[in-house]
């Protein structure tokens, strides 16, 4: 792959005495889309974490755009530009929408061109503006999540699995954030169990079992391969 805008190096992270990341190699391409897929377990959202230094690695390098970030506090390399859409999905539920969003902008007041994009994909998050972001539905609370993250142009888009626990209607509406967000040049790095979404979004895709990437390529190579699929996740992205 040429010149990737951030490159995981046998990146080998303990939680307490538990080894999770076994040495992790990956590639991400800038301005596209990397899924990174695998069963329950395998180190997904950990990976994340590690890249925002939520943890730290024992070893290995992190490299964004050649810097090595590996082991910076997470504030410095959010700070780089990196962003992240946790699956507990992070907001402040006594806060407004707007001061969520006001927070979120760390490089300065919020720009109303950014803002009015982000209403037109998320409309409700225009209607409670004003309303704190814990009285907002689970949809919601995610729209308000995502949008914390695009209120700004970031180098780098962590997203955990947006759609966990979502009504189809509110995934179709993330689906089309998300794709405004690629087609405006966005690099990513997803996590996402709900396949077509996945397929959808993704150019490229990792598959990461205990620990370890076992298989990165073209997601549409994937998703062609019910007997890849099988081997690789244990289950096939058109039955999942
Ligand atoms: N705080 C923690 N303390 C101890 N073990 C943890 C902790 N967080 C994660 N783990 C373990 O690390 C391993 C990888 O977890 P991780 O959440 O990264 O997996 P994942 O691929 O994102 O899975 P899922 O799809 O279930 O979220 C699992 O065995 C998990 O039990």
């Amino acid at each position: 792959m040429s010149d990737p805008l951030l490159s995981l190096r046998a990146v080998k992270t303990d939680i307490a005495q538990y080894h999770i990341l076994h040495g992790v190699d990956l590639d991400v391409p800038r301005g596209q889309v990397t899924m990174l897929l695998g069963r329950n377990g395998a180190g997904k959202t950990t990976t994340l974490r590690t890249i925002i230094g939520l943890w730290q690695p024992h070893s290995g390098d992190i490299l964004l755009d050649g810097e090595n970030i590996a082991r910076q506090p997470p504030a410095t390399i959010a700070r780089k530009g990196v962003a992240l859409v946790p699956e507990d999905m992070g907001i402040f539920a006594n806060l407004t929408v707007e001061e969520n969003m006001t927070l979120a902008a760390v490089a300065g007041p919020i720009d109303q061109g950014r803002l009015d994009w982000i209403f037109s994909v998320f409309p409700p998050l225009r209607t409670f503006w004003k309303n704190p972001a814990g009285n907002l539905s689970g949809g919601q609370k995610q729209m308000l999540s995502t949008a914390r993250a695009m209120i700004e142009e970031r180098r780098l888009y962590l997203i955990d699995e947006p759609s966990k626990g979502l009504a189809p209607a509110i995934v179709s509406t993330l689906a089309r954030a998300l794709r405004d967000l690629k087609l405006a040049g966005a690099t990513i790095l997803m996590v996402e169990q709900n396949f077509k979404l996945a397929k959808a979004l993704g150019d490229h895709a990792a598959v990461m079992d205990d620990g370890r990437i076992i298989w990165s390529g073209a997601m549409a190579e994937l998703a062609s391969d019910a007997s890849l699929q099988e081997r690789l996740m244990g289950l096939s992205m058109e039955h999942a």
